[in-house]
């Protein structure tokens, strides 16, 4: 594998997940795998569990990590081809990706959407600078458009948690107060549409997400009737896509609820706003896998990097 910056990148989820679990079992199996290689993990916005997992990945397999906040610390970057510099970017991505790719064997990178020029949002403007600049492989650490460490990382748990061969899997659009990409979900819709799962969404008029990406996913604007014998479900806020990065809803009624959610389990990617997203009486229950999705966040991570060192 070259690069990893979509779920796209997996060529069978069903081997990926096979052996992230084996990962799992023995982290520390690969520990050669990575000597005297740095990974470089640069970001653009905030993260905990991202920074974290993909740097303790990249320990599990004898790399060395180094990390970067690009905004506020480094130069500002210009992305524009042509550009006349005499504004506020001091640095062209032709050289600050060629110069990082002296520094490190694998680049991973965090750039979230501007939810305002859908065009530019959907052109992944940073992730492919990088791809196309940078002379070493790529890692989307969640972009414009995609976190698929997020979606195979869901995937997986989906895969150790499924009491039934063909389990029914939700994801529900919940409220929230800001304005929030479409990046974890489209992923996850991704990663669905790649298992062996009864997949469908849920969410109000207004809210459906690109029909390029759910394709013929099953969308109920009626969440009552999505949750309908589920043994998932996967709560996540996205702003508009129809009406572009508007937060046009706040309704609580989509709010996840024990009662809603009867014998599912919960399922979100954190950070998650509590009593807004998510009432308390779900994330404190034996039914969240919140924290068991966080963890697998290190295998995940670890799987592709190990996919990356192998082609290197
Ligand atoms: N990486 C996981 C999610 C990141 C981001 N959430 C957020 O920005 C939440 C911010 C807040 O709740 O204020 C998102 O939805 O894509
Ligand atoms: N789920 C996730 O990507 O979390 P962070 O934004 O904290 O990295």
């Amino acid at each position: 594998m070259k690069h990893y910056t979509s779920i796209y990148d997996i060529d069978n989820i069903n081997s990926w997940i096979e052996e992230a679990k084996a990962i799992k079992t023995n982290p520390f199996k690969h520990i050669q795998l990575g000597k005297n290689k740095t990974l470089g993990l640069l970001f653009f916005n905030s993260s905990l569990r991202t920074r974290l997992s993909t740097q303790k990945a990249a320990l599990n397999l004898g790399m060395n990590p180094i990390v970067m906040n690009v905004s506020g610390d480094a130069w500002g970057i210009e992305f524009g081809d042509g550009t006349v510099m005499n504004g506020s970017t001091a640095e062209h991505i032709k050289e600050a990706a060629a110069v990082v790719s002296q520094y490190c064997d694998v680049i991973a990178v965090r750039a979230f959407p501007t939810l305002k020029n859908k065009a530019k949002d959907e052109s992944e403007q940073v992730m492919n600078a990088f791809k196309k600049y940078a002379s070493v492989p790529i890692v989307n650490m969640e972009s414009a458009t995609g976190h698929p460490l997020q979606g195979l990382t869901d995937a997986l748990t989906i895969s150790e948690y499924a009491k039934v061969t063909k389990p029914k899997v939700v994801l529900s659009w919940a409220p929230h107060i800001k304005a929030l990409p479409h990046a974890v979900a489209n992923s996850f819709i991704q990663a669905m549409q790649k298992m062996d799962v009864e997949f469908v969404i849920t969410n109000p008029e207004g809210y459906d997400l690109n029909p390029e990406i759910t394709k013929n996913t099953p969308i109920y604007h009626n969440q009552e009737e999505a949750f309908k014998n589920a043994d998932f479900v996967y709560a996540k806020n996205w702003s508009s896509y129809e009406d572009y990065g508007k937060v046009n809803k706040t309704d609580s009624n989509w709010m996840i609820t024990k009662a809603k959610l009867g014998g599912a389990k919960f399922m979100h990617c954190l950070p998650v706003r509590r009593n807004v997203v998510v009432e308390d009486a779900v994330l404190d229950s034996d039914s969240s896998l919140v924290i068991e999705q966080a963890n697998n966040r290190t295998y995940a991570a670890q799987l592709v990097l190990k996919k990356l060192l192998e082609d290197l």
